[in-house]
């Protein structure tokens, strides 16, 4: 496994390749608790989060938010008593970009540190 939240994000254009098949497969490796889903045609990287109660919910939310903030790239976060949803995509093309794998290993990372 490569230490995949310390690769660099690129920044995302429009015309900015998706992840092949094969590059996800390999990516993928690195998040397996993250699921894959096809939300209206666009694949997205899903995972939900449990925690002890809100306060600690809002703080795990609010780390997302730095990450996404230092890279302009920004997730879908759900937040709820003990629980925070986190869905990550690109939304300039519609899917998955090696980004999305990056972030997703960082939020992993984040929550791991608050434990
Ligand atoms: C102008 C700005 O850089 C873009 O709109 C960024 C902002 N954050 C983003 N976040 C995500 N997840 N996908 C994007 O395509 C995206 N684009």
């Amino acid at each position: 496994m490569s230490d995949l939240k310390a690769h660099s994000c690129e920044a995302c254009s429009p015309n900015a390749p998706k992840a092949t098949e094969e590059e996800k497969q390999q990516l993928h490796k690195d998040i397996p608790d993250w699921e894959i889903l096809d939300i209206e045609g666009e694949e997205q990287l899903h995972k939900v989060y449990k925690l002890k109660n809100f306060v600690k919910a809002l703080e795990f939310t609010n780390k997302i938010g730095e990450l996404a903030e230092e890279e302009d790239h920004h997730p879908v976060i759900v937040l709820e008593y003990g629980k925070v949803a986190v869905s990550w995509w690109s939304h300039e093309i519609g899917g998955l970009h090696k980004n999305d794998f990056i972030l997703a290993a960082r939020t992993e990372a984040a929550f791991n540190d608050m434990q």
